[in-house]
């Protein structure tokens, strides 16, 4: 295109798209509509690629977890404005609270109009309405600004403690034209965005003194640790000091669990009776009670922690050795400091073990256990989906639901890191679907994803968009007709349970898509249908029925879930 003196020019649709291709990403998921349905048009033209999703919560929830696989390269969501920025949002705060690198693109309306409320289509001010939940949030009014927005937003979103990025696109920016001479001169890659953060020297000799000390120490592993890809270093670490290891649960893998010093199967006789507990990556959060009362055996523990987050230090509890920095560097560092000193008390190792292998054979009674007339239950179920995840550990193992999320956790070993895709930190129901278009995409790998039955209904329309792009994805569902439970007493008055679902044959819905679906009532047709999915490389679902009295209320987490102290009035 070129204007009255021949001037070669190009657009804000095409200097974005440069833009982003400088910076190796090729690969957004969304959904279109005005104003942004022709920026998709000329990314798939140039031979880009774009995951067209049925809701804009799943592309996003699709962007945030391909930011965690790829860590050094955000994942991007575009959207619409108002609505379609909306629910994306929630998306982008769940990026946010788990550290994941995302960018939400959404077209907008024009300041002026904004600002006026003047009433223009899908009137919004995104990039405020965005600001408290993400780590920034930019708008981009001018062409010229388009490579200068883009490379604050990617560097924002991989550095030091990732997160979500939001970028505003008001409808007139990409309408803009610059000479395409000019163009080539602002669009840049920028520089080094995850730089190794170094801690200090007396840190580290602060924490290797605290650990020499230590009688009972145990490595808690969070996923920061894996984002960071930190595996190489962790194992060093690990099997150097030879201190027990427990994995949160996007973390698992990052050491196998089927390690030695794993003490994954004790955890809770671990965290009560450790004295000194290394935080790698992991956040003292409700997911580890805060780091107090009786899980920690009602005693303040000596901690050290590694961060990339300064204030993430002291958050709940005093820390005794922080260590901040990214997790590759800090712990090369401690594990030089640690050379020759003595490893982990044997007693302590010793009593660990003497637990972990307790309760993994009864573990192993409660799978082999034969299935009631009720229905299988969660352990002698995942029990068949445990062995062959050990055979192909290779596979991306998505997750949500409550005991669906909760026995998939415990029974379910991970061999390699960034394999276990679960709700995160807030336990957000919905993740599934867009997850799993994610890490098919991202990987290239075959998906499994255990989904309890209510939280599959979140995001299960997007079992058309896996069945467009004809994705390598099993969909497993735990099918016990309700959340957490399926068998509680309906009310009376003629009204329904308020956690009651029916117990419907989602294969069937998979088949309405054209994938193929299994009807499964006992461990052994759950065998044969899972390895027959697997190896299709197609889009499969089984419906696993479970006994709709097997679960339990909220999981492992009842106590959070108020009760009336006045009950029925
Ligand atoms: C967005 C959202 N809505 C609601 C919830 C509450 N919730 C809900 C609705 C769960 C579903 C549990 O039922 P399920 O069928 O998925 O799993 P099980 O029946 O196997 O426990 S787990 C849980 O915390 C949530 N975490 N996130
Ligand atoms: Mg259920």
């Amino acid at each position: 295109m070129s204007n009255e003196d021949n001037v070669e020019l190009t657009d804000g649709f095409h200097v974005l798209m440069d833009t982003l291709k400088m910076n190796d990403i090729d690969t957004m998921y969304g959904v279109v509509g005005i104003p942004i349905t022709n920026l998709a048009r000329l990314w798939e033209q140039d031979g880009q690629k774009f995951y067209s999703f049925r809701h804009e919560q799943h592309a996003g929830y699709a962007a945030s977890i391909a930011g965690y696989i790829q860590g050094d390269k955000p994942g991007v969501c575009l959207t619409v404005s108002a609505p379609g920025f909306l629910n994306g949002l929630t998306a982008l705060a769940h990026a946010t609270t788990n550290c994941f690198p995302m960018i939400l693109m959404s077209g907008s309306s024009e300041r002026e109009i904004v600002d006026l409320m003047q009433g223009d289509y899908e009137e919004m001010d995104q990039m405020n309405i965005a600001r408290p939940h993400c780590k920034a949030s930019f708008r981009i009014n001018s062409i010229k600004d388009i490579p200068i927005g883009i490379a604050r937003a990617i560097r924002t979103a991989v550095s030091g403690r990732p997160g979500g990025v939001y970028v505003d696109l008001p409808a007139r920016l990409f309408g803009q034209t610059l000479s395409v001479e000019e163009a080539k001169q602002l669009i840049f890659k920028p520089v080094d965005v995850t730089p190794a953060q170094i801690p200090a020297a007396d840190a580290i000799a602060r924490a290797a003194e605290v650990i020499k000390n230590a009688k009972r120490p145990v490595v808690m592993l969070g996923k920061g640790a894996a984002m960071a890809k930190a595996d190489a270093e962790v194992k060093a670490f690990i099997e150097q000091t030879g201190i027990p290891f427990l994995p949160m649960g996007m973390a698992k893998g990052l050491m196998p669990d089927t390690h030695p010093q794993s003490a994954a199967a004790t955890r809770a006789f671990a965290l009560a009776q450790c004295d000194v507990c290394i935080l790698v990556g992991a956040r003292l959060n409700w997911l580890m009670q805060h780091g107090k009362g009786k899980t920690w055996g009602n005693e303040l523990k000596k901690f050290v922690q590694i961060d990339i987050q300064a204030n993430e230090i002291d958050s709940n509890q005093p820390i005794a050795a922080p260590v901040v920095g990214d997790v590759k560097s800090c712990l090369s560092l401690l594990t030089e400091a640690l050379k020759g000193a003595p490893k982990a008390p044997a007693e302590w190792t010793g009593a660990l073990k003497e637990k972990v292998d307790t309760n993994k054979g009864k573990l192993a009674t409660k799978m082999a256990a034969p299935v009631a007339p009720t229905g299988m239950n969660y352990s002698n179920s995942l029990g068949v989906l445990k062995e062959f995840m050990l055979k192909n550990p290779s596979i991306n193992l998505v997750n949500e639901g409550a005991n669906a999320l909760d026995n998939t956790r415990m029974i379910v070993d991970m061999l390699e890191p960034r394999r276990r895709l679960d709700s995160g930190t807030w336990g957000v129901m919905g993740i599934g679907m867009g997850y799993c278009v994610a890490a098919a995409t991202v990987t290239g790998d075959p998906v499994i994803a255990v989904e309890g039955d209510s939280a599959f209904g979140f995001s299960g329309m997007e079992l058309e968009t896996i069945c467009r792009y004809n994705l390598p994805v099993t969909v497993i569902i735990m099918n016990n007709g309700g959340i957490y439970k399926g068998n509680e007493e309906d009310p009376g008055n003629g009204l329904v349970s308020c956690t009651r679902l029916i117990r419907g044959r989602y294969d069937q819905m998979m088949e309405a898509f054209g994938g193929k679906g299994y009807l499964v009532n006992t461990p052994e047709e759950l065998k044969a249908a899972l390895e027959e999915a697997v190896a299709s490389k197609k889009p499969c679902l089984i419906n696993a029925m479970i006994d709709p009295d097997a679960g339990v209320e909220s999981g492992r987490i009842k106590s959070l879930n108020i009760v009336s102290k006045v009950g029925k009035k």
